[in-house]
């Protein structure tokens, strides 16, 4: 049985302030025990999120990292130094990262090795655009995302991995894909797993992104594929945040 996780990836947004009504409003919440919830934030806030949410209640994780473990690489953060301060998760290849600073999937393949060299969790964003969705490349397009970064793991590391399937063009949009449209892709991605191995299949969790909101996350959370949310726009609203975790466990 595969435990949902409800991730919301802050972006360049948040504050101090922002920080304190979360930590305020998932402490005093009646969040079961059947979700994980993450708060994926800018840098800054990483380690006055792990002492908001130090019970542990909350995992926290960076945007991304370098794959490097150290050295003359000014402004850039290491996966050693994330988990030395306990941060729990990363994305690699989030669609921003794969447009606005030019990663490819062999950037995003080092940024999932170095994740989980050091003891983080990758989440691995993959998605079309809506000119590849047109063309009919979903398919190739997906799973050549995937395949290039899982064929340079050792199976043992592809278990530690999780997927967010996020279409670009649903992407702070508003226009989200249809519950029907995600899950026919998370079955294909699954499929593709099951060639790896079928426990990393039945085992892997997959989650959606794209303009999910309290008003559409129940429908698409209840696909049989869809494990859980990487939220943007509704993850800087407590209220809306804590819906959708309520959506899923
Ligand atoms: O990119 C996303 C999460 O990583 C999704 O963002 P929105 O929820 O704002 O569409």
């Amino acid at each position: 049985m595969r435990k949902p996780l409800i991730a919301g990836n802050w972006k360049m947004n948040g504050s101090l302030a922002l920080l304190e009504r979360f930590g305020s409003a998932l402490s005093g919440s009646a969040l079961s025990d059947r979700v994980d919830v993450a708060l994926i934030t800018p840098f800054p806030y990483l380690v006055p999120a792990l002492q908001t949410f130090r019970d542990r209640s909350v995992g926290i994780g960076a945007q991304t990292l370098n794959p490097a473990p150290d050295g003359a690489l000014t402004g850039e953060v290491s996966g050693p130094m994330l988990q030395d301060c306990g941060v729990r998760y990363v994305l690699a290849g989030h669609s921003e990262r794969r447009t606005l600073f030019g990663e490819n999937d062999q950037d995003v393949s080092m940024r999932v090795t170095a994740a989980l060299a050091h003891g983080l969790t990758p989440i691995l964003c993959i998605g079309e655009t809506l000119e590849q969705r047109d063309a009919n490349r979903v398919e190739e397009v997906v799973l050549s995302q995937v395949t290039t970064v899982f064929d340079t793991l050792e199976p043992a590391e592809r278990h530690r991995v999780i997927i967010a399937y996020e279409p670009v063009w649903a992407i702070g949009t508003g226009r989200t894909a249809t519950p029907e449209q995600a899950q026919a892709v998370h079955a294909l991605i699954r499929q593709r797993l099951a060639e790896y191995d079928s426990t990393l299949a039945t085992d892997m969790r997959l989650l959606y992104g794209g303009s999910m909101k309290p008003d559409n996350a129940g429908e698409l959370l209840a696909q049989p594929d869809i494990d859980g949310g990487l939220i943007g726009g509704a993850s800087l609203k407590p209220d809306d945040f804590l819906s959708i975790c309520y959506a899923a466990g």
